[in-house]
């Protein structure tokens, strides 16, 4: 053994014999194997060895030449501490849960491991590939040698977002970013604690707490009685509809191409303007107004593209005290951080001038039942327990418009991107919407219900394989296991009734390790990050793990042909109940899932139905040159760029033209 040749005149050789073995993978050493930090298969043993061995060799060496026998002692001293120290690592190393064994793809960089071909390629690329390859539970490298757990297994997802939600967070250096847009002003009145786990525990804290906001936003979204919503949505489709058919109108052959991206992102945002705020940006009528200005290409600014520099940069944050890390984010010259801290600027004035006026009204006992007066009414309350700070109110306002009106305008084009692809789903779409709207006329009325939409079976498969399964906007979550939750006493004596244990999260399909072993079960460490792939799940193909016997065989999740544009999947009895649900809608994981779901995709979801009825029913969409080069960009959220015009941001060239009535 490495340790045991240490002393003798042998050890330069045996260390480079078992350096050498390991590094052409002849390593015989009985556990798992890691990665080093200079890439390569060397062990663990090789590197602990030649650390050990180079100490002692330069102790005895230092020794041998020193005659005082005070300093002989002292560096023996030394010596038998650094061993007694490697022992205790080595012990520490083989007895606390390691990820080693699961298999990942090689990465060529120590300093930037697998993250260039994570983040920059397109959405999808990587992840695809890997989950082909290694199945639902990848180790991939972060920087510095770092092991994350890339995780598209839905049992193992279960695990993540409902049985142990509370004990995964998201991680310091991805807080940095979403602090930009929602917690810039709040952190200031907290102190924290400086390590950073229980940095990432604060931020836990914090989290739960605004979740708690959340709920709010949750209960004036989810109430559909008090503002019905579906009306609003149909009036901003409408309103784009009647943009387009002018622009249409005035050319000789009656197309034009236009930006369908572009247009969806202004209509959005004055929806969820008027929706959750009462309040009208004024996007449609006015293409240069401030707030859609300063959001237009925020994503793909800020995270688009992201070069080795930023990418490094990004990893060496979690390393940075809070206090710098901030400062930096707050400070450092850089194009897609000035974009973002304008966005939120520019947010933070419309926002103050909203609470001032939604005060007035409160006073006058004129409240409204908007997101924005529930927020202000919170603020004003006498219970110090539900009272919101101001800064609180501002932080929800600006993460409301930005999680609220890019993903579902992305998510829009990608739908229309889809059905211009595939004309024969586009037709069978625009006869179900017809049909339904002679069945709305025949009883006297234009406009759809819910009602109505539910029972357009065509248009439901389309909206969840077009928007949600296939060209899902928000690519990937990034969470770190912190141990012990910081909950609330409430929750906590819940699941301690619960008998709550930490067991290891059980696999969907058995995952086969390095060694050949075969797992079923996969412990996660504490402090391990995890990186869902919302893109690699809803694309997972995992047949039903064996045995499935008859008559309740366990269907797969998507299925052989899971990367196949097919809405039908949903209607031929394919799908089938799923062994192991994950997300808050079918089974899909585009809006996350348990703790984490999104607060507005029920929201969501009808105004991308909405949006679908009325311009697929009026307009007929078809590829341009450019469409055919479309790039899935990776910038949290999925945004559509034209290969070769990457620096024009983003943008969706369809053919548009007025869709005939003739046959109807
Ligand atoms: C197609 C549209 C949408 C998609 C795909 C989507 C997706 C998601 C996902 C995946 C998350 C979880 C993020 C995480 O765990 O870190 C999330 C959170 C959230 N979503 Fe959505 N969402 C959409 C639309 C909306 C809308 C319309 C609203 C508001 C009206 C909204 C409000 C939120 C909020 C407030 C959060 C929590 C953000 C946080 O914790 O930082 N989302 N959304």
């Amino acid at each position: 053994m490495a340790v045991a040749a240490v002393g003798t005149c042998e050890v330069p050789s045996s260390r480079m014999a078992i350096t050498m073995a390991c590094s052409m993978n002849m390593c015989q050493w009985p556990f798992p194997c890691k990665l080093t930090p200079l890439g390569g298969a060397r062990s663990y043993a090789a590197s602990v060895s030649e650390f050990v061995a180079d100490a002692l060799y330069a102790g005895m060496l230092l020794m041998c030449f020193h005659s005082s026998p005070l300093m002989q002692l002292i560096l023996l001293i030394a010596c038998l501490f650094i061993f007694l120290l490697c022992c205790y690592t080595t012990y520490k190393h083989f007895t606390r849960i390691s990820v080693a064994g699961v298999r990942g793809p090689e990465s060529s960089s120590w300093l930037l491991g697998n993250m260039p071909e994570l983040f920059g390629g397109q959405v999808g690329e990587a992840e695809f590939k890997w989950q082909e390859i290694y199945g639902g539970v990848v180790r991939i490298k972060a920087s510095f040698g770092e092991d994350r757990l890339l995780v598209t297994d839905p049992k193992a997802l279960q695990y993540i977002y409902q049985t142990s939600g509370y004990r995964f967070h998201k991680q310091p250096e991805r807080i940095e970013l979403t602090r930009m847009i929602r917690y810039a002003q709040i952190i200031p009145h907290e102190s924290p604690p400086e390590s950073m786990l229980a940095g990432v525990e604060f931020y836990g804290q914090m989290e739960t707490t605004t979740r708690d906001t959340e709920k709010l936003c949750f209960q004036a979204l989810e109430r559909p009685k008090p503002r019905p919503f579906l009306p609003l949505f149909f009036s901003y489709a409408a309103q784009i509809g009647a943009k387009w058919k002018d622009i249409i109108g005035a050319t000789a052959d009656q197309s034009a191409v236009l930006d369908v991206t572009g247009w969806a992102s202004r209509a959005t945002l004055d929806a969820i303007g008027e929706a959750a705020f009462d309040y009208r940006f004024g996007a449609m009528e006015n293409a240069d107004n401030i707030v859609g200005t300063a959001y237009s290409n925020v994503f793909m600014n800020t995270f688009g593209s992201p070069s080795d520099a930023s990418l490094l940069a990004l990893s060496l944050l979690q390393y940075l005290p809070r206090c710098i890390r901030e400062f930096l984010v707050d400070h450092v010259p850089s194009q897609g951080l000035e974009h973002i801290r304008y966005t939120a600027q520019v947010t933070t004035t419309v926002a103050r001038e909203l609470v001032a006026t939604k005060s007035a009204a409160l006073l006058q006992g004129k409240g409204s039942r908007d997101i924005m007066s529930l927020l202000v009414k919170a603020n004003a309350s006498e219970n110090e327990k539900t009272k919101l700070n101001e800064d609180e109110l501002l932080s929800q306002m600006r993460t409301i418009i930005m999680a609220g009106h890019e993903t579902t305008a992305n998510s829009f084009s990608w739908a229309v991107l889809e059905l211009a692809r595939q004309p024969k789903i586009q037709s069978r779409l625009r006869s179900e919407i017809r049909s339904m709207e002679r069945m709305v006329q025949a009883r006297g009325s234009y406009e759809f219900t819910t009602t109505d939409i539910e029972s357009m079976p065509y248009l439901l498969a389309v909206v969840k394989v077009c928007s949600s399964r296939f060209s899902i906007p928000v690519q990937l979550i990034q969470k770190i296991e912190i141990g012990s939750p910081p909950l609330p006493s409430r929750i906590l004596q819940q699941l301690q009734a619960k008998r709550y244990r930490r067991c290891p999260p059980p696999l969907f399909r058995p995952l086969t390790l390095r060694s050949g072993e075969v797992i079923t079960e996969l412990p996660i460490p504490k402090g391990m990050k995890v990186i869902i792939s919302i893109a690699a799940y809803n694309r997972n193909k995992a047949p039903p793990p064996p045995p499935t016997p008859p008559p309740h065989p366990t269907p797969p999740v998507f299925g052989h042909d899971a990367h196949i544009f097919k809405p039908e999947r949903w209607l031929d009895g394919s799908m089938g109940k799923p062994e192991a649900p994950v997300g808050a809608y079918a089974n899909l994981l585009t809006f996350a899932g348990g703790l984490r779901t999104c607060i507005g995709w029920r929201f969501a979801v009808l105004e991308l139905q909405a949006f679908l009825i009325e311009l697929v029913s009026n307009f007929e969409f078809s590829l341009t040159p450019e469409a055919m080069h479309i790039r899935r960009e990776a910038c949290i959220v999925m945004c559509p760029t034209v290969e070769g015009e990457r620096g024009k941001g983003t943008q969706l060239p369809l053919r548009v033209s007025v869709a005939s009535r003739e046959y109807d």
